[in-house]
């Protein structure tokens, strides 16, 4: 028989399908299965609240999972020990600790090589075999799904292997940026910079998304200024380079082209047709030539999307027990394009985009103010809305104070007109743009 610990797995692998992610994190992910005796489950907690809370929400639930696990009824006992088995410390800390998809770790192991991304993953290589001596800041770029995380968690987990002892830093853009407002507004931004500037190595995905948000723009300077001069690695993903982020502020602009640029562009159809087998053999499976053809002909700006396809095709051959055919990649594929039809945008969550780039409030936006900050931060709303949205002008006209057909069509005149001489302006409007579209 499977230990108790593997058993446990399986018990919470079955009660994360029934609850909130965040309940299970909370509740049944550090629970320390201490040992099955006949047919009671013994389960160590750290404090009595756990015990307590398991005990009046989560019982009924752990019961059902051990008896789909085990296949018989098993009783549950909660122990509190917290003494015994102290929460160890980690040795590194990462702050969201990165690891893979579900199906397979991202790691080098696991990454394709073709032309299109060959510059990024040796550069990679690179860095995870000797951080802060070739490339720093490492700077990967390019458009979404093809390989920017996977690479930062091989770095990652190569220099977790490796060095054990290095703290490893990986977070968001914007977990950054909304960590730092959190520490603001809690007035714990000391423990904020403590935590970021005591990395050996600091990753950040997506680094676009603090452009325009001057404090946290502030921020990540001192943290780079701090890392970099320790001798410590910076590792960035983005979508763009940095000189096409139009709101980052110069200073980080330059910083974050001291070191190497290294972009992913999409596979070639070699490059396509290898991951789709290596995505096969990962989930237990292969792919017919044909099949993986079929697939590679529709599916090539993003690895996602076919990594996506392949999971629906194997997922369809162990459920119905149809191999893999172009009917059924045929309608893999269907699903796939359908799933990925970006959201609509709404008029608010473009006005905060204009608003956190042009400091207006939302609420200025949509007023009636006329000071002419106001008013140019409301004419290139309009301007974007038009621009990304199917609303007609008397649609936006409503959204923007009750304004007139009329109003919302001199607007849009007027920042064409801007964009035409002045550069700066028209760069940073597509800049929102991106980040409304990318978001
Ligand atoms: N070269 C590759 N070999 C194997 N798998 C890959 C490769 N490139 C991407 N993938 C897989 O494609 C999926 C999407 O990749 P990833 O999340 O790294 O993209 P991204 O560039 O960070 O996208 P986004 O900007 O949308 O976050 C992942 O599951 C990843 O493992």
């Amino acid at each position: 028989m499977e230990s108790f610990h593997e058993v446990f797995e399986l018990v919470s692998e079955y009660c994360k399908g029934e609850i909130s992610e965040v309940a299970h994190k909370v509740w049944i992910k550090d629970i320390e299965p201490l040992k099955l005796e006949g047919s009671t489950a013994y389960l160590g907690v750290k404090t009595d609240f756990k015990k307590k809370i398991l005990e009046e929400r989560y019982l009924g639930l752990l019961a059902t999972a051990f008896e789909n696990v085990l296949g018989f009824e098993v009783k549950v006992e909660i122990v509190c020990q917290p003494d015994l088995s102290p929460a160890p410390e980690p040795e590194a800390p990462f702050l969201s600790k990165p690891s893979g998809n579900g199906d397979y770790e991202y790691t080098f192991s696991t990454f394709i090589i073709g032309p299109s991304n060959k510059f990024a993953h040796a550069a990679s290589l690179a860095v995870a075999a000797n951080p802060a001596s070739t490339y720093n800041p490492l700077f990967i770029y390019g458009a979404s799904g093809l390989g920017k995380t996977h690479l930062l968690y091989a770095i990652c987990n190569e220099i977790q292997k490796n060095s054990p002892q290095k703290k490893i830093i990986y977070a968001k853009g914007e977990e950054f940026t909304n960590e730092l407002i959190n520490a603001i507004a809690t007035q714990t931004t000391k423990e904020f910079h403590d935590k970021y500037r005591m990395a050996d190595v600091l990753l950040v995905d997506d680094i676009q998304f603090i452009g325009g948000k001057e404090s946290t723009q502030e921020e990540f300077f001192h943290t780079f200024n701090t890392l970099y001069q320790a001798g410590k690695q910076i590792v960035l993903t983005s979508d763009r380079p940095p000189k096409e982020i139009k709101t980052l502020e110069d200073r980080l602009r330059t910083r974050f082209e001291w070191g190497l640029l290294a972009d992913i562009q999409p596979p070639d159809f070699e490059t396509r047709i290898a991951i789709i087998r290596r995505k096969a053999q990962l989930l237990g499976s292969t792919m017919p030539d044909e099949v993986a053809e079929y697939i590679a002909n529709r599916l090539k700006n993003n690895i996602r999307q076919l990594e996506g396809a392949v999971k629906k095709i194997i997922a369809y051959e162990e459920l119905a027990h149809t191999p893999p055919s172009i009917l059924i990649a045929q309608n893999a594929i269907r699903d796939i394009l359908n799933d990925n039809q970006p959201i609509p945008v709404t008029v608010e969550r473009i006005i905060s985009e204009v608003s956190r780039t042009y400091s207006v409030s939302a609420q200025d936006i949509r007023s009636n103010k006329r000071s002419a900050q106001i008013s140019s931060a409301r004419q290139i709303a309009i301007y974007i809305v038009r621009e990304i949205t199917q609303m007609s002008m008397s649609a936006i006209g409503e959204e923007f104070g009750g304004r007139d057909h009329s109003t919302i069509v001199y607007a849009i005149q007027q920042v064409e007109k801007n964009m035409q001489h002045d550069s700066v302006y028209k760069e940073t409007i597509e800049d929102i743009i991106k980040n409304i579209r990318n978001n």
